[in-house]
């Protein structure tokens, strides 16, 4: 036989899928019960009527009472008794922009904490009706006494769900999802919302406005925030306020942002309101158009979210271009706690680079500047990649008369790259220590020429190090030597290690990477250097093969390179046969 069958529901399936799949806790339970009043008061739109919630808990029950539009007996089989059924939307979808709900499901939550749900409710004009729903799927309809249009909700715990009626939890739990509602909610008695929007442009004086904000980020913050900026996205409703967080915040930490749709509060969590590069700021917003998700804990993600966060940006952004325009000093402050957020934001946005180049300091071996500074005085930007390089390079480069940028903190190195692009006419180069070494003075020939025992003595010394040692003239006199890598000659060190270590096949593969050997790190004696002249002038080639171990350790701790076994080897080798040296011993008693 054909013919159209009704789908059966299983209610104890669905209220196990609401519980452990879609809420979070069965605590949003009273936002459901809370949301549908405010629906309610909401969908009778008479002027006169009242506009009142009261709730009252005893640790054992709920109830809820609205004065809202209440239902009629059809509308009673209709909405309540049908799981997805909502009065709250059309066809046209207009409703939306009304009400709370839109998918049907909420008064399912209360089988989270209950196992009957009775419902008293009474339409304009017409006879009060009561409606029980179990939570075994079955419910029944019958008359009811109630003296004025509303409705009634009726919950008795369930056995170990008592924790959820309590009436301090009903009260902090309705306060915290209700507290923005323009009109008033009692927890036995007791007024838990009101306030309305706490950025609400009204009659109070610009000062005890922001006062009160700061009072506000306090409460929910925790702290006083660095400043307050103002949000407002007309296309999606939304107003509200972003705090700047007084300390540096956690990159990777983007939730925290509050979000109310319709002055209930849909998340304390919210992370995908804001750009990522707005790390710095918590926002609280209220939002009229923005959608939630089916759960009620996170924000529907579609086009009007992602130009909301565009719109959000925006307006962090100018908050930043005013501060540069008025008050300097403060956005100095603001970057000393939150370059990074900003430098990641300059990697892409042109504005905010410029705000980078002209106010955040660098380090460079001719004090703390910024890099626009560095520009003007020096006619170019010459960095080093890492802050090793930097800490090798910074005095001997000085000494070159050669300005240089320590590029190695997060994001410098590809900002100060990118204001090559920003400016044409500015060159931007790189500092390499071999750039470095090919500024030093060649030795006199003839020098050079007197030296050569001294160098093939030296070379031999550190020959098992694979560096390679070179004699040359260089500023300041006090360094008698510098350990000299580069990059892709480290790389290639690294590997020919590996090499030595791996088997035949992967060597070779290996071998394929490593090119001719003639970047080797270079041992830069500096023949400035009066300590050099009198290791030249040591005719025991013991003496000098000692002296230029020593050398060389005092190089590689000076540069802060990393300390290979056969480092430590040849050094401690040298420290003890210098010791053995200086303090004579029994043997040259005799
Ligand atoms: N306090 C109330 N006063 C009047 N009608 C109510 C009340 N509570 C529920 N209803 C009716 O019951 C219907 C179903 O409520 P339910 O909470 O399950 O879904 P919803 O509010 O429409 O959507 P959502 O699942 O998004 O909350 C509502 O659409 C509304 O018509």
């Amino acid at each position: 036989m054909s013919g159209q069958r009704t789908f059966q529901v299983d209610l104890r399936g669905v209220v196990d899928l609401l519980s452990h799949h879609l809420y979070s806790s069965p605590r949003v339970y009273v936002r459901e019960l809370m949301q549908n009043a405010v629906d309610a008061v909401t969908a009778r739109g008479d002027a006169c009527a009242p506009r009142r919630i009261s709730m009252v808990a005893d640790g054992r029950g709920l109830v809820v009472e609205d004065t809202g539009i209440g239902l009629t007996e059809e509308q009673v089989h209709e909405f309540l008794a049908t799981i997805g059924r909502s009065s709250k939307r059309d066809e046209l979808g207009f409703a939306r922009h009304e009400f709370l709900g839109q998918f049907g499901i909420g008064l399912l939550s209360a089988f989270l904490v209950a196992d009957e749900v009775r419902v008293v409710t009474r339409a304009e004009g017409r006879p009060a009706v009561a409606w029980t729903g179990r939570s075994d799927g079955t419910y029944g309809i019958g008359p009811a006494e109630r003296a004025e249009t509303g409705t009634t909700v009726t919950l008795a715990a369930r056995a170990g769900a008592e924790q959820w009626f309590d009436p301090t939890t009903v009260a902090e739990l309705a306060a915290l999802y209700g507290s923005m509602l323009p009109f008033e909610v009692t927890v036995n008695g007791a007024a838990v919302t009101g306030g309305g929007l706490p950025w609400a442009r009204d009659e109070r004086p610009a000062g005890q406005r922001r006062a009160d904000l700061v009072g506000y980020a306090q409460d929910v913050l925790g702290t006083t925030p660095f400043d307050v900026v103002d949000l407002d996205v007309p296309e999606a409703a939304l107003t509200g306020v972003a705090f700047v967080l007084p300390f540096p915040a956690n990159p990777a930490d983007r939730g925290g942002n509050r979000v109310h749709l319709k002055r209930m509060l849909l998340s304390e969590g919210v992370a995908d309101l804001v750009p990522d590069w707005a790390f710095f700021a918590r926002v609280v917003v209220d939002s009229g158009e923005l959608r939630p998700t089916a759960s009620r804990e996170g924000l529907y993600a579609d086009d009007l979210l992602d130009r909301t966060r565009e719109a959000i940006g925006e307006q962090l952004r100018g908050w930043l271009v005013n501060l540069e325009r008025t008050d300097p000093r403060r956005l100095t402050k603001f970057l000393g706690v939150h370059h990074l957020g900003v430098k990641a934001l300059a990697l892409h946005d042109d504005d905010m680079l410029r705000l980078v180049d002209q106010w955040w300091p660098v380090e460079t071996n001719t004090g703390r500047m910024t890099t626009a500074e560095f520009r003007a005085r020096h006619g170019e930007l010459r960095y080093t990649a890492t802050a090793d390089e930097f800490r090798q390079l910074a005095g001997v480069a000085a000494a070159q008369g050669l300005a240089v940028i320590n590029g190695g903190y997060t994001y410098d190195t590809e900002l100060i790259e990118r204001l090559a692009d920003l400016d044409p006419t500015t060159a931007v180069t790189r500092l390499s220590p071999t750039d470095l070494a090919t500024r030093f003075d060649a030795v006199d020939p003839e020098v050079e020429l007197g030296l050569r025992g001294f160098l093939g003595t030296a070379q031999r010394a550190v020959d098992g190090l694979g560096c390679e040692v070179v004699l040359r003239a260089f500023d300041p006199p006090s360094t008698p030597v510098l350990f000299l890598v580069d990059r892709d000659a480290a790389f290639r060190a690294e590997l020919r290690a590996t090499r030595e270590r791996a088997d035949e096949l992967w060597a070779g593969v290996l071998s394929a990477f490593d090119k001719p050997t003639d970047d080797r790190p270079q041992l830069v004696l500096n023949h400035r250097s009066p300590l050099v002249r009198r290791v030249c002038a040591l005719g025991d080639p013991a003496a000098v093969a000692l002296a230029v171990e020593a050398l060389y350790g005092q190089a590689l701790l000076l540069g802060h390179h990393p300390i290979r076994p056969a480092d430590a080897a040849l050094l401690n080798r040298s420290f003890l046969g210098l010791l053995e040296r200086a303090v004579p011993g029994e043997d040259s008693d005799r």
